[in-house]
């Protein structure tokens, strides 16, 4: 592969955007709507490890992989790959309606299919319209939901007898289309971030979200409950956490957390010193305009202002020993 920036013929440079594959996944679709993507070459990769790796060693610029599920929640491949090792930054968010097909191959009818295969988070969002509507089946993973219609329309026998995936992935594989809107919760939404290598955050919005993980001080009680305080005093709202094992021994996790607002954000910044004090480690991953274009609304005593406000009132209090009113 070529150094990122060059392109083959060493003339023009050109961005390089890696992502989930084969051409068909909802994370193609993603990368479509992206901010900062368009005109960039894209690559397909066989999973989210190896999308972030080619970020981190200069092969591609930006990766976009799934992050947050409607049904499912985190996507926990994603959440431990960005909380360890060489650090990434978030630059944008983009949300994606989720809905699936049983894709065939031509001639099988419900009757035939014993296994059904798919990205476990796909089989996870369709888990109770599998059991209520192919009882006889068994579930099998696949490396992504275009990934198993490609397997099952490949040659010779393949591992499973239907494939749940986008139609167009259905349809460009040359299968035939049993079932639409396959799914346990109509009007699933998946969200996939663009990420990079470590940058400064874009300029606030206005509607944005900051994530960050932290590591809870070991064996203390109400060490949760101070992490969580950071932000609740500070009148910010937190929109997704959740809890991921370190993997080092039973009982240790680190909290994985997106919050409304902008590192720049006099609240939330002051709200991350507040992590940092607390928490023995904290890992800021980005602030990034949110998709939805929602702006947080801080309860009284708790907005910018307030903050920039009691800041000053303190600066003249060290200046003066007084605050004229
Ligand atoms: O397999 C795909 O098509 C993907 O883009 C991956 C993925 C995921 O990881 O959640 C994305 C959206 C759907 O929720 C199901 C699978």
């Amino acid at each position: 592969m070529a150094a990122p920036g060059i392109s083959p013929s060493g003339s023009a440079p050109s961005r390089r955007v890696v992502y989930l594959g084969p051409a068909g996944t909802f994370t193609e679709t993603a990368v479509g709507r992206a901010p900062g993507t368009a005109g960039a070459e894209r690559v397909p990769v066989a999973s989210v490890d190896a999308a972030l790796a080619a970020v981190r060693d200069g092969e591609a610029d930006l990766a976009v992989v799934p992050i947050e599920n409607s049904v499912e929640g985190g996507v926990t491949s994603t959440l431990d790959a960005l909380g360890a090792g060489r650090p990434l930054s978030i630059r944008a968010e983009v949300l994606v309606p989720v809905a699936f097909v049983l894709a065939v191959r031509p001639g099988t009818t419900m009757r035939d299919i014993l296994r059904v295969g798919s990205h476990p988070h796909a089989l996870a969002q369709c888990r109770g319209w599998v059991a209520q509507n192919l009882p006889q089946a068994v579930t099998v993973p696949a490396l992504s939901t275009a990934a198993a219609a490609q397997v099952l329309a490949g040659e010779g026998e393949a591992p499973y007898d239907a494939a749940l995936c986008a139609e167009p992935a259905a349809v460009a594989a040359g299968l035939d289309v049993l079932a639409r809107d396959v799914a346990d919760n109509a009007g699933a939404v998946t969200r996939f971030v663009v990420v990079s290598r470590p940058a400064a955050p874009p300029a606030p919005t206005g509607s944005d979200k900051t994530t960050v993980v932290a590591a809870l001080a070991e064996d203390r009680s109400g060490a949760l409950l101070e992490l969580l305080e950071q932000f609740a005093t500070r009148g910010i709202n937190l929109t997704r956490i959740e809890s991921r094992p370190v993997g080092t021994a039973l009982g240790r996790y680190t909290f994985s957390i997106d919050c409304e607002g902008h590192v720049a954000d006099p609240r939330v910044g002051e709200a991350l010193m507040g992590l940092h004090r607390v928490c023995p480690q904290v890992r800021y991953l980005g602030s990034y305009p949110r998709a939805d274009g929602l702006a947080p609304v801080p309860p009284p005593g708790t907005s910018d202002d307030d903050f920039t406000a009691a800041r000053s009132w303190l600066s003249q209090l060290l200046e003066c020993g007084e605050v004229s009113s």
